[in-house]
């Protein structure tokens, strides 16, 4: 079994819970080493860009962030999986699911003009139902939150993880899993801050 339950994964090295990698790394902590230190270097090379946000914008982050280590990146998973007990979204169902949700994201003006407690709730509901999607084989929580950054500030307000832990990060993800989003409300209420036009000016 790997670490998805779903016995022999065709993403990793045969008999292991390893994904293949372009570096050919074989062990858990150096490609979590890996993946964790060449996000932070492509992260920063990731420029805002305006909506619209689609499911094409996702894959395109995606790229951006993997493609050094996975030759899948930017590629929609080809297998079901699960963490805990949150199965989610059937490979046949991720399209049509993430259109769904973009849609509305769309119909929404991707929340401009909200007061801010709207957005918090707006943008909380959205993260978590964009979630229960998880496109990607690996790397979903990186790409969400890259694109709930773009989301946040082109609605005109800075955003920031730094203060959440990965514990209530996890309870919320799962809680909003059974349509209980106030964990989640919560943590985007500490997440996104001041208006950026409100902001003081380099002196
Ligand atoms: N049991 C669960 N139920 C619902 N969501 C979960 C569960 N466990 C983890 N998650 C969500 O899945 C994300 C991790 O997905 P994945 O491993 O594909 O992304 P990652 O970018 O590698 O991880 P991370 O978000 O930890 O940096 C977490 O950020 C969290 O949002």
């Amino acid at each position: 079994m790997d670490k998805y339950g779903v016995g022999q994964d065709p993403y990793c090295y045969a008999g292991t819970p390893i994904l293949r990698n372009l570096l050919g790394i074989r062990d858990d902590p150096t490609l979590e080493a890996a993946e964790r230190d060449l996000t932070v270097l492509t992260a920063e090379e990731i420029q805002f860009a305006p909506p619209p946000y689609e499911l094409d914008y996702l894959k395109s982050l995606h790229h951006q962030l993997f493609s050094d280590l996975y030759p899948w990146a930017g590629e929609i998973r080809t297998i079901d999986i699960a963490k805990g007990e949150t199965r989610f979204c059937n490979v046949q169902r991720i399209e049509p699911e993430a259109g769904k949700l973009f849609t509305r994201l769309k119909r929404e003006n991707y929340f401009t003009d909200l007061p801010r407690d709207q957005l918090v709730s707006a943008v909380a509901e959205f993260y978590g139902d964009l979630n229960v999607v998880h496109p990607f084989r690996e790397g979903n929580g990186r790409t969400q939150r890259m694109l709930f950054e773009h989301l946040v500030i082109n609605v005109g307000y800075e955003i920031s993880w730094e203060e959440i832990q990965r514990e209530e990060w996890l309870h919320a993800n799962i809680a909003a899993y059974y349509c209980d989003y106030d964990a989640m409300i919560a943590i985007f209420d500490r997440c996104i801050g001041q208006p950026l036009d409100e902001l003081p000016s380099d002196p």
